[in-house]
């Protein structure tokens, strides 16, 4: 197990979560944002209330092995996809109560003493499990108003030895949760496949046999949500993620450039598609850029299930989607490449698909 870090950032740490304990009225300086990157956050009787109500894609996954079922939920997949980026599932098949007891694992491990979860701190990004704030704050930047604990999860057994051993229900309730949204995300990426147009068995094995990182994010409550983000805004590498959120506070870029919240639907699932899989359809399909944010009343906890192909597994735009009409857009990428470049460049204002671009879609 990684013993923590020795360097000075680990040393100097002081995670969102202790400065929410030690009850400040203002956050400290290098959470604020300057000014254009702030959230458009309006307050109303205390509660925030998202920028611009639209109505977001809801799929009811209910009876998709039925044939007529399966042809009407790809065509929303397609719709919503094409659309925005991103979508929200219910009738997933996964367990209210499996959801209910990985953040229930999340919220006391999140609760453990900082030294104890320290232990696991780390800010290099190639470590299995690592815990910690601020993707950047190694670099001096803008920390964000978060403590995230992050593990690779599939195969479940090469990694749960490795993952929290306290609390004691952590690798049980974690492992079933995450054992369960793998499931789910071979079910997606068929249907989205499909609704490329490609074989739903494209990539075959590749798919259930890539990797899964589940990122599990804390975002204490924030007395100044308004100048601080509680994730900077970005796109995931992979294929899909699959989140949970206890509340609202996720957002996304909409075409036209603005933010929109992704309303709190109890029960459902927030689908949204990665880098690989804007690759892979040769830009037909977007990544989608989004972000969190904090605010003033309550904790918000998330899971993201981000699915990628293995770590060495080269994707570039599916060969059935180019032709002379839609001529090769992307250079092919590995998730090692990914980090690689995360590891060297400051992903909130450098976009690794903007490297891989040979022409607009
Ligand atoms: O907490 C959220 O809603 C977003 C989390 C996220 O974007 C991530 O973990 O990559
Ligand atoms: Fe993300």
């Amino acid at each position: 197990m990684d013993q923590g870090n020795s360097s000075s950032s680990a040393s100097s740490f002081t995670s969102a979560m202790n400065l929410d304990q030690q009850g400040i009225s203002s956050i400290p300086q290098r959470y604020v944002l300057p000014p254009s990157q702030r959230p458009n956050i309006i307050h109303e009787d205390e509660h925030v209330v998202p920028l611009l109500p639209t109505s977001l894609p809801i799929i009811d996954l209910a009876d998709f092995h039925d044939q007529s079922r399966r042809y009407q939920i790809i065509n929303q997949i397609r719709n919503a996809c094409n659309q925005f980026g991103f979508f929200q599932v219910i009738n997933h098949g996964i367990d209210q109560s499996a959801m209910d007891e990985a953040l229930e694992a999340a919220d006391e491990f999140f609760n453990l003493p900082h030294e104890e979860k320290m232990r696991l701190f780390s800010d290099d990004v190639h470590k299995p499990v690592r815990y910690g704030t601020s993707l950047n704050h190694a670099r001096d930047e803008i920390f964000c108003w978060r403590d995230f604990i992050k593990h690779y999860s599939h195969p479940l057994s090469d990694w749960i030895h490795l993952w929290p051993s306290n609390p004691p229900t952590y690798r049980k309730s974690m492992g079933n949760y995450a054992e369960a949204v793998q499931e789910l995300q071979n079910k997606l990426m068929e249907m989205i496949f499909e609704s490329l147009g490609l074989n739903p068995s494209y990539l075959g094995e590749e798919v259930n046999g890539g990797s899964q990182l589940l990122s599990i994010n804390c975002y204490p409550a924030c007395p100044e949500p308004g100048l601080t983000l509680g994730i900077h805004p970005h796109s995931d590498y992979g294929s899909i993620t699959i989140l949970l959120q206890t509340r609202s506070g996720l957002e996304f870029k909409d075409k036209s450039n603005n933010w929109v919240q992704v309303p709190l639907v109890e029960g459902a699932l927030v689908v949204q598609l990665g880098d690989q899989m804007e690759v892979l359809s040769n830009g037909v399909y977007k990544s989608v850029i989004h972000r969190a944010t904090v605010n003033v009343d309550e904790k918000r906890f998330s899971i993201a299930s981000l699915h990628s192909f293995a770590m060495d597994k080269k994707i570039g735009p599916a060969k059935e989607l180019v032709d002379d009409q839609s001529p090769k857009c992307y250079n092919e990428f590995s998730f090692r490449e990914f980090l690689r470049f995360i590891s060297n460049n400051d992903i909130t204002k450098e976009r690794f698909l903007d490297s891989l671009r040979i022409m607009k879609p």
